[in-house]
């Protein structure tokens, strides 16, 4: 029964609360988590971890004046749950629902709109130096992760807030994981930070005695100075943060509420940067996530008592016939290496790392460093397979075209969550990749219509002599039995599935099967369409799909993507170029918005990608 979070509908409310009274709304907020979650799914061990956090940060500051920016912002769902979102929090991450991640539109509270990681720190310092040219008076804090803190972009802007010297504070959510075990030397940096409290202890004490001598003059003061400025480095203390020019406080115990509130209060008087080094648990409060964090990063349902994921999936998805493909390539060639930008489980490359773990990279979250890396991979002979998500492969633009295409580099871009992912929602659908990719030269795209084919893209791919990309969905395949052998494509050839009069309908990736059912059940109408598996989007089958289109006249392009940019796009511009601008051309794909979150299924139909949908429009078509 709740006795105290039903009633809270803002942060002033939590400021009426004891701190004993606190105390109990953090056991009630992980309750109401916990079983939020057990239903819907989501972001569970990093939520619990911040509870704490988010009640001293709630009752220190004084939001909306004050902003808090959540890195990442899975993690937000304390502050959802205090900030008037209680009674809609049953419906988090579900089409029509509550958010899992911060958003501007939801709240008043909601400084940044987030999923992608590393952006807090940036976004911070713009609204610290807005206030100052405004005139406000308000604080900002950014929270961010130790997984986050590996990005590149936290520490450009750790870089330049040191330097502008500008109030703000940076709460830094220690956990020890990012989704997987954390990487890198930033993070050994950290666990030194929290492993030898002695050296803390030493530093205070001689900091507290070199105070107490009265400063007589300059030059015992710079001599105490210069003594404590020798003491940063001796001792382990936040000296990389203070070189940044940051006020470093910590670490503290991230789960002591007063602890946290007494430290926020001190950085709010600290003028310049301060960053607050709080250690917490990832999964507090629920065994099965604190001791297997990883899983419970992102879960689907599961059962409360004993953590068991409810969901069934008898079909092995696409990231698992990748991972196996990778192992069974690799192990036939020494020169295959794998990297990820922290996601080794969500990629399949956890297999890979396993097997093979001299051959195994995990870069942190740094997108653009592992493409850049792969190159450097490529051009001494190597053959990386860089494996990303669609929506994270967006960080790492220019250095696809200023590292990999340029030079040529035999990269494999594996992408992963091509397409609609569901419920993170806008930030994380993976639906520009073939428009990003497409214009820039040398580069040969692929999307698979099968499991089979996939493996068989994997390996053309790794063996091709130019940058490639080969795109797959999230979650299920089709349920294909396997071939027994994985075979290399001749690339830029389609393959004809079935042929028919009426229209030809030139489907790539996910959107295939899906054509080919359709043109089945059009074909009980009577209409007869020729179905092509497009396989490539660079290069395009250009005499076939010429050929087609002069013969019948109609077309019909279908993908899991942005229209605009990219396959049906392409076949305009292809038709356009050989001045067949007769041929009735129509699209299906992602129209120009930004999607929003929900089951795939229902995003599918929404936007007609599925068997329905393609028969309406084919119909459509036929009639008009
Ligand atoms: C650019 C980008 N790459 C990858 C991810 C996927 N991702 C989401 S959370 C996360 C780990 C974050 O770790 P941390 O910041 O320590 O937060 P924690 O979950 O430990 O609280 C990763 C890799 C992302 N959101 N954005
Ligand atoms: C917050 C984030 O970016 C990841 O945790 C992401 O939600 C993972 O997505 P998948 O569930 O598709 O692996
Ligand atoms: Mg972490």
């Amino acid at each position: 029964m709740s006795e105290y979070l039903s009633k809270i509908s803002s942060p002033q409310d939590l400021k009426k609360l004891s701190l004993d009274e606190l105390d109990e709304l953090t056991e009630e907020i992980r309750k109401k988590i916990i079983l939020t979650l057990s239903k819907t799914g989501g972001h569970l061990a990093s939520s619990l971890g911040v509870v704490e956090l988010t009640l001293a940060l709630h009752t220190v500051l004084d939001s909306p004046k004050d902003k808090i920016i959540w890195d990442v912002g899975h993690q937000a769902y304390a502050h959802k749950l205090i900030t008037g979102r209680y009674n809609k929090f049953s419906s988090l991450r579900q089409y029509g629902g509550l958010s899992g991640f911060p958003k501007r539109s939801e709240s008043e509270h909601d400084f940044l709109d987030t999923g992608h990681s590393s952006t807090s720190i940036s976004a911070a310092l713009g609204m610290a130096c807005a206030a100052e040219h405004k005139n406000e008076d308000n604080d900002v804090v950014a929270v961010i992760g130790d997984g986050a803190l590996t990005g590149g972009m936290a520490f450009e802007a750790l870089n330049h807030a040191g330097h502008l010297g500008k109030d703000l504070t940076v709460v830094l959510n220690d956990n020890e994981m990012s989704i997987a075990e954390n990487v890198g030397a930033i993070s050994n940096y950290l666990t030194k930070l929290r492993t030898e409290p002695m050296l803390h202890r030493i530093k205070e004490d001689v900091e507290y005695l070199l105070n107490k001598i009265p400063a007589i003059g300059g030059k015992v003061f710079n001599t105490v100075d210069r003594v404590k400025d020798g003491l940063k480095y001796l001792v382990v203390s936040g000296v990389l943060f203070e070189e940044f020019g940051f006020t470093y406080l910590g670490p503290i115990d991230g789960h002591d509420l007063e602890a946290v509130q007494e430290n926020l209060k001190r950085a709010k008087k600290i003028k310049g940067p301060v960053l607050l080094h709080a250690i917490t648990t990832k999964g507090k409060g629920y065994p099965p996530a604190k001791n297997s964090p990883t899983s419970f990063h992102g879960t689907s349902p599961f059962e409360i008592k004993t953590g068991k994921s409810k969901r069934k999936r008898e079909i092995p998805t696409y990231t698992e016939i990748f991972s196996d493909a990778l192992l069974e390539l690799a192990a036939e060639d020494n020169d295959i290496v794998g990297i990820t930008a922290a996601m080794p489980s969500g990629t399949g490359l956890n297999k890979f790392k396993n097997k093979f773990p001299e051959r195994f990279y995990d870069v942190g979250i740094a997108e653009q460093h592992a493409v850049t890396m792969g190159v450097g991979l490529a051009l001494s002979d190597m053959k990386p397979v860089v494996t990303l998500y669609s929506t994270f492969l967006q960080r790492a633009y220019d250095q696809v075209v200023h590292d990999v295409a340029l030079q040529e580099a035999p990269v494999t871009l594996a992408i992963d969550r091509a397409g609609l992912v569901g419920k993170d929602g806008e930030t994380h659908q993976g639906v520009f990749d073939y428009s990003f990719l497409r214009h820039i030269p040398n580069l040969t795209i692929m999307a698979p219509k099968d499991e089979n084919e996939l493996r068989n893209m994997l390996k053309t791919a790794v063996n091709h002599p130019g940058p490639t990309s080969v795109r797959y969905s999230r979650g299920s395949a089709i349920g294909v039995e396997l071939d027994d052998e994985i075979k290399e494509l001749e690339i830029g050839k389609a393959e004809v599935l079935r042929e028919g009069r009426d229209i030809v309908i030139l489907a790539i990736g996910s959107m295939v099967m899906p054509a080919l059912k359709a043109s089945k059940k059009l074909a009980d109408q009577g209409i007869e369409a020729t179905v092509v598996n497009s396989r490539f989007v660079k290069p395009l089958d250009k005499e076939l799909i010429l050929e087609l289109s002069k013969k019948c006249g109609k077309i019909l392009t279908i993908e899991e993507q942005a229209l605009q940019g990219g396959f049906g796009s392409a076949i305009l511009e292809m038709l356009s170029d050989n001045d067949l601008n007769d041929i009735q051309v129509s699209r299906m794909g992602i129209p120009d918005e930004f999607v929003k979150q929900g089951a795939q299924d229902i995003l599918l139909g929404k936007y007609g990608l599925n068997q329905t949908g393609i028969i309406n429009r084919v119909l459509k078509i036929i009639e008009d």
